[in-house]
């Protein structure tokens, strides 16, 4: 790498929420671990909050959350989530007054539940080996009996009626299908199973059945097949083989995941992502078992779905090296024996925690240096690798270059999407100040913060297809003056399209000029996004040339 170029390590704000139990000792074990990695590798860090959102809070407080609970958590890259409910709240009290709002405001449609038999672990069942289970499930997390419509009436008499009202929508069903052939398609054996009850509840599920088949003419490759929920769960148990990604509705993949779980060895080895696929607002993980009451405070708790949920959430936020080596990391750990008693093993939390990290710390002693960066014959550099995690770079006399692919579960065929465009323009909206060192031209941005974008009522052309009219996503805060999007300039880097675009909007008083480039190819979506400036000082940036452009910016920024 040029002396000239620094990458440095991204930086993640998390909000941990252990909540009650062996939430509280699975997720400071996964925190270490998490810590282990980062340092580890170098290449990113986590910042973690911890939130004290617990029953025990909600017995003395009145309350799980505060009031403002779902804005603070917005604030952030990442959830963490441990468990929550105790036997001396009721249940349905504690999930509706901390999980389920979270999962419900922050849009986290998708719960993402794999399991598979996890190296030197056993399933239960009689001749099933490693690689003939192993699932995941897509379950659907907004709707169906968890949507919150029902009630009570006559609670205090003989006659008291209770109803628990399922709802599904078009949106709800096809957006969660969408979910689950992208997802069953990112896989070697593209296959779908899809369940629902629709026998007997001939409304709902019928609709799930029909948007189903639907959405599967669009994806001709992935093999399609549908399950009644009962007999699903004899397929499971007899015929694990023949199953690979599952779709299915809130409660039945509740319910179905537990299963699965206890088929592949153990609930507490299953991980889960409650996942907002617009990315709009942060994603939570957490390990899918309870706060398990029984082996609360005994640090016997099994920290293994906990990790694995770890490595999912440091996979979503893009870092997927670091993702692949914890799970390296966590079964290396399993193959050598190293278990709780749940997987037969006699290990404590703490043990199993401390060979997780030692096996992280040993496998970042043999991972290879960073890919270096390339320098384009036109003075921008843009990291080679075009990894799925945003990449910092710092040149001297310039201002960052952030490369962004964000890891996009729906896959988006279109060349430049705008929205993954002004991702990169809001991350650099920050307060991007001047360095105390190594010198005074050294520009860096303190951080990227979570993708908060707001819709607003605005509309612009695609960049390469003229005819595509798009929503915007812009920077919180800011207004737009005006948006000026054009391929005016084309350069050919290593196979990937540059193109430069200005776009013009007024923060706060000021008026101000962002230039942007855009590194395009046909499967991956890169911004490559730079240079912001006053009005009076934006003069000569026009895209022009590349070199010319590049020279502007060196000079203003100097100043
Ligand atoms: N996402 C969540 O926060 C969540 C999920 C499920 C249950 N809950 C709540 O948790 C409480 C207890 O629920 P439950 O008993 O039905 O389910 P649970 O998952 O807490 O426990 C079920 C059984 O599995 C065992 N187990 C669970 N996790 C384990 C681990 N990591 N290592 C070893 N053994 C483990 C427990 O000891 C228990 O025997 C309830 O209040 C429930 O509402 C919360
Ligand atoms: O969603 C639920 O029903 C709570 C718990 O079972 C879970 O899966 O998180």
């Amino acid at each position: 790498m040029p002396s000239h170029i620094r990458e440095r390590a991204q930086i993640y704000r998390i909000a941990s929420i252990p909540g009650d139990g062996i939430g509280v000792d699975i997720t400071e074990a996964a925190l270490r671990v998490l810590a282990t990695l980062s340092t580890t590798l170098g290449t990113f860090e986590l910042e973690t909050t911890t939130f004290d959102w617990s029953s025990a809070n909600y017995l003395t407080r009145g309350h799980y959350m505060p009031e403002d609970g779902l804005t603070q958590l917005k604030a952030f890259d990442a959830i963490y989530f441990g468990a929550v409910g105790w036997p001396s709240v009721p249940d349905h009290i504690s999930l509706w007054n901390l999980i389920l709002p979270i999962r419900k405001a922050l849009n986290q449609y998708v719960n993402v539940r794999p399991t598979r038999i996890l190296a030197g672990t056993k399933s239960p069942l009689v001749g099933c080996e490693r690689g003939d289970l192993d699932w995941v499930i897509v379950r659907e997390n907004s709707e169906g009996e968890y949507a919150g419509q029902g009630g009570i009436s006559h609670e205090h008499s003989d006659h008291a009626i209770g109803t628990e009202l399922a709802i599904f929508t078009q949106v709800g069903i096809e957006r969660i299908m969408r979910f689950a052939f992208e997802t069953a398609r990112s896989r070697p054996r593209k296959k779908l199973t899809m369940v629902t009850k629709s026998n007997a509840q001939r409304h709902g599920m019928v609709l799930w059945d029909r948007i189903f088949y639907e959405v599967a003419k669009g994806y001709e490759d992935v093999d399609i097949d549908k399950m009644l929920v009962d007999a699903m769960t004899v397929r499971m148990v007899l015929n694990p083989k023949s199953l690979d990604t599952i779709v299915a509705t809130n409660l039945h993949a509740d319910i179905l995941s537990d299963l699965a779980a206890a088929l592949s060895g153990s609930i507490g080895i299953a991980p889960s992502s409650n996942l907002d696929p617009t990315r709009k607002n942060p994603s939570m993980f957490e390990p899918i078992h309870g706060s398990a009451p029984d082996i609360a405070g005994k640090g016997i708790a099994n920290p293994v779905g906990a990790f694995w949920s770890a490595a999912e959430m440091v996979r979503w936020l893009g870092e997927e090296k670091a993702a692949d080596g914890l799970m390296r990391a966590i079964e290396n750990v399993t193959a050598a024996g190293v278990s709780t008693k749940d997987l037969g093993g006699s290990a404590d939390t703490k043990t199993v925690t401390d060979a997780v990290c030692k096996e992280i710390e040993k496998l970042g002693k043999l991972a290879p240096a960073p890919a270096p960066a390339s320098q384009n014959p036109h003075g921008l550099s843009i990291n080679q690798s075009f990894t799925n995690r945003p990449v910092v770079t710092t040149i001297k006399g310039f201002p960052p270059i952030v490369a962004l692919h964000p890891h996009m579960p729906m896959r988006n065929h279109h060349l430049a999407d705008l929205r993954l465009l002004l991702f990169a323009l809001h991350a650099l909206s920050q307060p991007i100040k001047q360095a105390q060192s190594p010198g005074p031209h050294h520009l860096r941005i303190q951080r990227i913060p979570s993708l908060r974008v707001h819709r607003i009522p605005f509309h612009s052309h695609h960049p390469l297809d003229p005819n595509l009219v798009r929503p915007m996503w812009l920077p919180e805060g800011d207004d737009v003056a005006s948006l000026d999007i054009a391929p005016a300039v084309c350069v050919p880097l290593d196979q990937h399209l540059i193109l430069l675009a200005r776009l013009v909007y007024l923060r706060g008083q000021r008026r101000c000029h962002r230039l942007s480039v855009y590194a395009v190819d046909a499967e991956k979506v890169v911004a490559d996004e730079e240079a912001c400036a006053d009005d009076e000082n934006s003069a000569g940036a026009d895209a022009g040339d590349t070199r010319e452009l590049a020279c502007t910016r060196r000079s203003r920024w100097r100043r």
